[in-house]
């Protein structure tokens, strides 16, 4: 498991009980709020620190999805001195009206950076969109990946996914403590 200690501080922060719905349309009895860590100046760090070494040496770009995507992605590319654009979820329709903010991602390998994957539905429609725009786009980093173990979407869209913690090393960082 990557950094147990800093499983069980994000678990212990972000996890949260009751009745929610998600961006997919599902009800989950567990939410994990990535703000709650992305608001706290060292945990968001140590977050990026964990996630530096998994983004490889030929990204061009950084693509921070909104909303909490963004605040990872600035933080990590501080860490790496990468350049980074910021993806909406729409583009604005007026002033300059683009989806990725922050310089071109024509031609670009970009690299998604994302909060919590549940469906991949949020990383498959930004993907998507970025390379319409001319991206290379396959592979996104993300925080916390709460995929069930069997699900295909992603890579079925081309692509890999690379996380700091899945939801099983959260689930044993919760065990541990209990
Ligand atoms: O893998 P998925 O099924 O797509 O679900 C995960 C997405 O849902 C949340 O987005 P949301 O739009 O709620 O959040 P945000 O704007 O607060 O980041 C989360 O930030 C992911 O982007
Ligand atoms: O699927 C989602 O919408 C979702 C799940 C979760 O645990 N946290 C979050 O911010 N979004």
């Amino acid at each position: 498991m990557t950094n147990p200690d800093l499983a069980a501080a994000i678990d212990a922060r972000c996890r949260l009980h009751g009745e929610f719905i998600l961006r997919s349309g599902q009800v989950a009895d567990e939410y994990f709020d990535k703000y709650l860590f992305e608001g706290d100046p060292q945990l968001i760090r140590r977050v990026a620190e964990e996630m530096q070494p998994l983004l490889p040496s030929d990204a061009d770009v950084l693509g921070g999805l909104e909303l909490g995507g963004v605040p990872i992605a600035a933080v990590l590319g501080q860490l790496a001195d990468a350049p980074t654009v910021f993806v909406r979820k729409k583009a604005k329709e007026y002033g300059t009206r683009k989806l990725a903010e922050g310089g071109p991602v024509e031609g670009k390998h970009v690299v998604l950076v994302e909060d919590v994957i549940t469906t991949g539905g949020a990383v498959i429609a930004a993907a998507q969109a970025l390379r319409e725009l001319g991206a290379r786009v396959e592979l996104v980093l993300c925080a916390i990946d709460r995929r069930p173990p069997d699900a295909t979407g992603l890579a079925d869209a081309g692509i890999e996914v690379r996380s700091v913690f899945t939801r099983a090393d959260l689930d044993a960082a919760r065990a541990n403590a209990d």
